[in-house]
């Protein structure tokens, strides 16, 4: 898609907006006036150090927090407050946890939105099935979830999301816990559903996935955005770097690769 700098589309309201979202839990301030947009047909990623806030800013899309102040926009109208809401306004989403139902099969596991948004049986799974096979779970559909290892129940939830042809996806992490190769598949599935016209908001650690996919990159510290832009605007910038600095995870180690001048994909693994 056409990266706009502004963040601004012209005409239609953007996909997601977030504007002077601030959430506190007691006395802790989580989300200070955070403000982005997702625009239709892009991928957008929330990025930042470890308690920048990303989850949260997450959490209050998916309408799991409830901000103190700020608005959520969902193509222009105000989101959605409950998970049946947002499946009915296009958006859908995978969790940290995944949250599969483990004993049910994979293909009950895919269905379950569908039934949710009141689909006509013999659809639902045929519609399930297709995205199996998509995300090469076809072998697996009988399987019950939870005995999977954990990549496949990942692409499970994926598919679960994907299902229901959404016009926003919401993913958590969607590259944590996997090897290079899943990371890979992973990478070329969020292209061909940006490809397809559908916005996708994802939170991750894993930078280079995040600069892979994203036209945009939005980073938060102490639940401000400091910074952003594109991934080659953000790799050059001074206050990403800082932010990372002085911190010793492994994020912030391959993160400070990112910012540098380098091509993180070309230098060898700090592990
Ligand atoms: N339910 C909660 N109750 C109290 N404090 C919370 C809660 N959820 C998050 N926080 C705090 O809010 C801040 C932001 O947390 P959040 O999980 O959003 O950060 P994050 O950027 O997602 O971090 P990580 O990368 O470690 O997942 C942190 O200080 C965290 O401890």
């Amino acid at each position: 898609m056409t990266y706009r700098p502004d963040g601004l589309s012209g005409e239609s309201p953007p996909r997601l907006a977030v504007t002077g979202l601030t959430v506190a839990f007691g006395g802790l301030v989580a989300l200070d006036d955070v403000s982005f947009t997702v625009h239709d047909g892009e991928t957008v990623a929330l990025i930042g150090p470890n308690g920048a806030g990303k989850t949260t800013a997450f959490n209050a899309v998916c309408a799991l927090v409830r901000p103190r102040r700020g608005t959520i926009t969902i193509a222009g109208r105000p989101a959605p407050s409950s998970a049946t809401g947002l499946l009915g306004a296009g958006v859908a989403r995978t969790l940290q946890g995944l949250g599969l139902f483990e004993r049910m099969s994979v293909l009950e596991n895919v269905i379950v939105p569908l039934t949710s948004l009141g689909g006509r049986p013999d659809d639902d799974v045929a519609a399930a099935h297709r995205m199996l096979a998509r995300l090469g779970l076809a072998g697996v559909a009988r399987r019950a979830a939870g005995t999977l290892p954990y990549p496949e129940r990942k692409r499970v939830a994926l598919a679960r999301a994907l299902v229901t042809g959404p016009s926003l996806l919401l993913l958590d992490e969607p590259a944590g816990g996997l090897g290079a190769d899943d990371i890979a598949r992973l990478a070329d599935t969020v292209r061909e559903v940006s490809d397809d016209g559908c916005s996708v908001l994802l939170v991750e650690h894993h930078v280079d996935f995040v600069m892979g996919v994203a036209d945009r990159v939005v980073v938060l510290d102490f639940g401000r955005v400091i910074a952003a832009g594109t991934p080659d605007e953000i790799r050059g910038d001074p206050a990403v770097e800082r932010a990372y600095l002085g911190v010793t995870t492994h994020d912030a180690v391959t993160m400070h690769d990112a910012v540098t001048t380098h091509d993180a994909a070309t230098e060898p693994a700090h592990e």
